[in-house]
């Protein structure tokens, strides 16, 4: 891959914020979103082609992967078709994925990746921001009792230990954009 190209890999667990700043990157920063595959049912507000292509389990397969996982009982992947159509339209991009997405892709595209670990400092706050979102409370238990979220939680502490990798502690949204406003700079000074 082309070393000028950059993707920032957004990851944490559920309610975390890596949806709102993924958001955030692509209006502010005009990176583009690498879409990924996933089997999970969609959500009200969520669309095809945009959010995430929703594939059946027998679709999900038709696709070559750069990585992929299963996570809280769906499969996800991020497919090779995803990467290059973002890069047709930008050089920088940006893609959510779960901890074990964002080692790989550190691993497998180590001069392109940067990772923005989240986290939060009152963990009892994701179910309330998961209710806010409309999730069910159903999965909003099911999701932050799993294995994969345990991971994701604990994972922090080595991305926070790792090069081109950066934690960002997402409380207060205002503090948030400006600790991107001054990520940003470093990266793009440094490109
Ligand atoms: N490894 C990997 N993880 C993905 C991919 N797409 C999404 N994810 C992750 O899968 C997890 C579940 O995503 P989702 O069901 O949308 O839940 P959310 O984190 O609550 O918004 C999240 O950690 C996502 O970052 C992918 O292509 N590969
Ligand atoms: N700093 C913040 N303060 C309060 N609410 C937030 C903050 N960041 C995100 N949220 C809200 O929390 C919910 C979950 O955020 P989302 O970006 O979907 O998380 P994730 O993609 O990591 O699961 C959304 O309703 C979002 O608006």
């Amino acid at each position: 891959m082309d070393y000028m190209k950059k993707i920032v890999v957004l990851t944490g667990a559920s309610g975390t914020g890596k949806t709102t700043i993924c958001n955030y990157l692509q209006t502010e920063y005009q990176m583009e979103k690498i879409i990924t595959h996933t089997t999970r049912p969609q959500r009200q507000g969520e669309i095809h082609g945009r959010d995430y292509y929703f594939e059946s389990q027998a679709s999900f397969f038709q696709h070559e992967y750069l990585e992929s996982v299963e996570y809280d009982h769906n499969y996800y992947g991020s497919s090779k078709t995803g990467i290059q159509k973002a890069f047709e339209k930008s050089d920088w991009a940006t893609i959510v994925l779960d901890s074990e997405g964002a080692k790989a892709y550190l691993e497998q595209l180590p001069n392109e990746t940067i990772v923005i670990s989240l986290t939060v400092a009152t963990e009892g706050c994701l179910q309330g921001r998961l209710e806010k979102r409309g999730d069910s409370q159903a999965s909003i238990e099911q999701r932050l009792a799993s294995h994969e979220t345990k991971r994701d939680e604990e994972r922090c502490d080595y991305f926070a230990s790792q090069k081109n990798c950066y934690v960002i502690v997402n409380d207060d949204w205002q503090a948030t954009k400006q600790k991107i406003a001054d990520l940003m700079k470093e990266l793009q000074a440094n490109k």
